[in-house]
């Protein structure tokens, strides 16, 4: 297996080599490497941020329906090539086929169409003062910087770029250092659709790359998405140049579950709330709150569907659960069930697994302060806790640092309206979890971010306002 590209990096319209340390990515499944890049150094990080501040400048004064159409184009090739990508995706991830397909490249194809029909939208505003009057024109910022995550790198991509290039913004793009490959793709793609070079560039590398892109000089703005560590660092040192930034950070979501709720549904939400994508996730609700009348039926019928996954082959197009991003990766995932077990949580399913697989695991009878409920773990491993009151319940899911996501499961829908008004939770999901259609806002509070992606709240976010007074007599000075 050969996923080797043209390049590594892709600066000002052309794939170019890096000159900083060796890169190699390997395909989950079997350890292999699948090919073998170089980090930029620093100065190919202050080049891509100097060319895109160049490129800029072109961009953003041609006519939004014409940024626009580049964007709506990207998407229609993307839809084309899904097929190639998707296996890119999957050998870039280790996630199966039947998710890559479905999930990930046409998620990012949603962001293109979407920014790119709102594009020509965006209007800024009249103020009528009486005989005077003002306008404001919302600008782009300039040169954004984009950060991913490794879990959905191809969407990140795309989910930061859209927006970003609609308002005429640039953007140097730095993938996760496990996932270089789909960004690569992004950046040919957006070229063939029409881009003018420079406006969308890729940089590879770890952590230290990503932290000099962050205070380079021509960078006016940040998205960053990845851990909450990270995101504190990379929030103080964007302030130093008060630079803007938008953060999509870790979570420990609660998905709360009604002893009348449709007890299939909860069940199915909460299999997709934790082991979608081997349950690398950052809104997955890990917390799971059954009702105690349920709680039996609830891990009765849970572990029944668990015990039909088909494990394997993320090529094979039946598979349901791949192998996790890394052996660094499934070793932390493996300490958090271990200190499960040690902490006295019950196991009901799943366990460590074996080599780059970790089942589906379930702990019941879990308290709050176990590690299982209190820390993101990053995998297939569900903690269910079982509660008896709203009031309780309510105190129990906010009593986190973290605030990305959260899920009510009821048939009482004023009890849902009145449960979700009192969550600490950026993105809430009633009878339903883990859906984020590129029309809806997402991302966290607390901990867990600053700002939004998606939707037309995302515009707000790569976009500045400039307000403009205009004097339409003479002027009255006091002397
Ligand atoms: N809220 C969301 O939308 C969202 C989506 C996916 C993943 N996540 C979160 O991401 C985490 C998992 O991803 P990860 O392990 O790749 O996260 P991570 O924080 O380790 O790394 C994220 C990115 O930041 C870069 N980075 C690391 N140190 C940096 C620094 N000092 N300055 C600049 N960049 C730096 C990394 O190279 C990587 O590209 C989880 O916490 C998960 O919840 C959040």
């Amino acid at each position: 297996m050969n996923a080797q590209p043209a390049a590594s990096l892709f600066i000002n319209g052309q794939p170019v080599e890096g000159q900083g340390d060796a890169l190699p990515v390997f395909y989950p499944y079997t350890g292999q490497e699948i090919a073998s890049l170089r980090e930029a150094s620093g100065a190919q990080v202050a080049e891509a941020c100097k060319v895109a501040a160049e490129a800029q400048v072109e961009w953003a004064a041609m006519a939004p329906v014409e940024r626009g159409r580049v964007l709506s184009r990207a998407a229609a090739i993307i839809r084309e090539r899904n097929e190639e990508l998707s296996r890119l995706e999957t050998l870039d991830t280790g996630k199966p086929i039947q998710e890559t397909l479905v999930a990930d490249w046409e998620s990012g194809a949603a962001a293109l169409e979407y920014f790119g029909g709102l594009a020509a939208t965006v209007t800024g505003q009249m103020i009528p003062l009486g005989r005077d009057w003002a306008y404001t024109i919302r600008e782009p910022l300039g040169v954004c910087v984009g950060i991913g995550a490794w879990n959905y790198p191809s969407q990140i991509a795309c989910w930061k770029a859209a927006p970003a290039l609609a308002m005429g913004n640039a953007m140097v793009f730095k993938p996760s250092e496990e996932t270089p490959l789909g960004a690569l793709k992004l950046a040919e793609i957006l070229i063939e659709a029409g881009l003018p070079a420079g406006v969308f560039n890729v940089v590879q590398g770890r952590g230290a790359v990503g932290a000099a892109l962050v205070t380079d000089p021509h960078v006016a703005k940040v998205s960053l998405t990845g851990s909450v560590p990270t995101g504190q660092k990379v929030y103080a040192a964007a302030a130093a140049g008060m630079r803007h930034v938008t953060m999509e950070l870790g979570g420990k979501s609660p998905l709360i579950i009604f002893d009348d709720a449709n007890l299939d549904d909860a069940v199915g939400a909460a299999i997709l709330a934790n082991f979608y994508s081997s349950g690398q996730i950052c809104s997955n609700g890990t917390r799971v709150f059954v009702q105690s009348g349920i709680r039996d039926a609830f891990l009765e019928k849970l572990t029944a569907r668990l015990a039909a996954i088909r494990i394997g082959d993320p090529l094979d197009p039946d598979t349901q659960h791949g192998p996790i991003v890394s052996p660094a990766q499934a070793a932390r995932i493996r300490a958090a069930i271990t200190a499960g077990e040690q902490e006295g949580a019950r196991l009901v399913a799943g366990g460590v697994g074996e080599g780059a697989f970790i089942p589906p695991t379930v702990f019941a009878d879990a308290t709050d302060q176990m590690t299982l409920a209190t820390d993101e773990i990053f995998g297939p491993v569900m903690t269910t806790l079982a509660f008896d009151t709203e009031e309780e319940v309510i105190r129990r899911a906010n009593a986190t640092g973290f605030g990305l996501a959260a899920g009510v499961f009821t048939q009482d829908l004023t009890r849902a309206h009145r449960m979700i008004a009192r969550l600490e939770a950026g993105t809430c999901w009633i009878n339903a979890y883990n859906l984020t259609p590129v029309e809806m806002p997402f991302g966290g509070v607390k901990l867990s971010g600053i700002g939004r992606e998606n939707s037309a709240a995302a515009i707000e976010h790569y976009s500045q306002l400039k307000t403009v007074y205009v004097g339409m007599g003479g002027v009255d000075a006091p002397y």
